[in-house]
């Protein structure tokens, strides 16, 4: 663990309404806010609990183990080991936090189509991302400042993700230089990729790429969705004990009079003024595989398929930057709507929300190569080393059950007709203007 946080009995008690409900659990406060609704004894059973000790109440009915079991990681034990700072910079969206919610209510609203009577007893969820084998279709997103959760960090997240056998997008946010964080992992380096913000200054970006490439990454992802910080209001209300810096940004936290978001403070290097024509330089500074990360519309999705990139991750940064921006599940219903032969063109990743095997399985089935998952790998990080490899494990053992249940052995057999999508359909826009059919834009759209 990361260090215990002691909690007050008067600060738990101030949470205690259906949105902000913390119970005491065995001597561990839990934010039960998002799971209550969705508890298989119901909603009830948990609430009148709210703010209040309710240890007696789940061990009458529960194993003591169950509650870190099924809300490991993806849930709230994070709250009370990490630093407030942390916390509310990684649980964090922008303003009314409603693409957060979304990103995740979204899933709930899709319902599968189990094929059943076809023979399951054996199951693969191997798949192959940017042409590199992987055991599972998830990868690790790039999230920023692992250290603050723990200070194993990145490398502890990198070290989980090349043993299990899956990627791990190293940020160029990460609290430590690329260099440390895998050099500790005797795998080869082709278990990871690196994320890119473009600085303003470019030669900043160029010497980056020139260090990323020699320490053997050999595909980038490039974000496109943050031009400017989102307007994160929990983050900035709570000021940093410390200051935090970014090595490889060469930026550093500070507390200026507007608040004290994390991104905002280090996220200053960013150039805005990046638009599609500077893919060129892009293409040019980077001999390897280029995916494009924060793709919102069949439009852009075109756009960046038709210049050559090797994929696109369809997101909303985990809900932090644009609020109401559309759900990566949302975006990709569209391309299945408008333009369904980009998704055998390139690879297409979805994030935000995914916290499940049957998350994982819709976003496959709906033509996704493979989903990146956030939050949940930081939160890992409040169990030690054990964390983030215990977190791979849960999605590995649910993907595989999801399968069999749905009808399938291997992700190749994954299929829209396996998922009802109805309850989303119409909020797929219904006519998008007619991207150009082979030209590559020579304008900002
Ligand atoms: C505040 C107290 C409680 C908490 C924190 C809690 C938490 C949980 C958790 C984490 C699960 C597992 C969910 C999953 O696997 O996804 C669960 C399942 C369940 N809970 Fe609770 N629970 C509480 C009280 C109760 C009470 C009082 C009842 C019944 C009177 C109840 C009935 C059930 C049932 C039937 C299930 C599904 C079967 C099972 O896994 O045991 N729970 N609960
Ligand atoms: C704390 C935090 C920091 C993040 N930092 C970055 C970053 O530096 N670069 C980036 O491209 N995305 C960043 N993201 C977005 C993630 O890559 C990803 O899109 C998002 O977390 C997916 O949603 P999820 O957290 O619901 O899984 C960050 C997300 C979080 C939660």
């Amino acid at each position: 663990m990361a260090g215990t946080k002691r909690i007050s009995v008067g600060e738990v008690a101030q949470h205690c309404s259906p949105s902000n409900c913390w119970v005491v659990i065995n001597e561990h406060v839990w934010d039960l806010s998002e799971f209550a609704p969705k508890h298989p004894g119901g909603c009830d059973a948990i609430l009148r609990y709210a703010g209040q000790e309710a240890s007696q109440a789940y061990n009458e009915v529960h194993a003591s183990d169950l509650i870190s079991k099924a809300l490991t990681a993806n849930e709230l034990v994070a709250q009370d080991t990490f630093s407030e700072k942390a916390w509310k910079f990684y649980s964090s969206g922008a303003t009314d936090m409603l693409s957060v919610k979304a990103n995740r209510s979204l899933y709930d609203r899709n319902w599968f189509r189990p094929r059943l009577l076809r023979n399951v007893r054996d199951v693969s969820t191997k798949c192959t991302v940017q042409g590199v084998e992987c055991s599972l279709p998830v990868i690790v997103a790039p999230v920023a400042l692992a250290k603050l959760a723990n200070p194993i960090g990145e490398t502890g997240i990198a070290k989980a993700a090349a043993s299990r056998g899956i990627f791990h997008c190293v940020p160029i946010t990460a609290s430590g230089p690329g260099e440390d964080i895998i050099s500790d992992v005797p795998f080869p380096a082709t278990v990871f990729f690196f994320q890119l913000y473009v600085a303003k200054n470019r030669a900043v970006s160029e010497s980056l790429l020139r260090r990323v490439w020699e320490l053997g990454i050999r595909t980038l992802f490039v974000t496109i969705d943050a031009p400017v910080a989102g307007k994160r209001e929990a983050d900035e209300k709570v000021k940093a004990q410390e200051m935090i810096a970014m090595p490889m940004t060469g930026t550093r936290s500070r507390e200026d009079g507007t608040g004290s978001g994390l991104t905002r403070t280090t996220g200053s290097f960013i150039d805005s003024s990046l638009c599609w024509d500077d893919l060129t330089w892009l293409k040019a500074q980077w001999p390897g595989k280029l995916v494009i990360k924060g793709i919102q519309s069949v439009e852009d999705a075109q756009i960046a398929a038709e210049a050559g990139v090797s994929g696109i991750v369809l997101s909303n940064h985990g809900g932090r930057n644009l609020d109401t921006s559309p759900p990566g599940l949302l975006t990709l219903i569209e391309l299945q709507r408008h333009l369904p032969s980009i998704l055998s063109h390139v690879e297409v990743y979805v994030d935000g929300g995914v916290r499940r095997g049957t998350d994982i399985l819709k976003a496959l089935c709906l033509g996704a190569k493979a989903v990146l998952v956030g939050r949940p790998f930081l939160y890992s990080l409040a169990y030690g080393e054990n964390g983030p490899q215990h977190l791979i494990d849960i999605f590995q053992a649910e993907l595989e059950a999801a399968m069999k249940l749905v009808g399938i052995t291997d992700l190749s057999q994954a299929r829209p007709a396996f998922v009802n999508t109805h309850d989303l359909d119409h909020l797929v826009v219904k006519d998008v203007r007619a991207p150009a059919a082979h030209v590559i834009p020579q304008s900002k759209i």
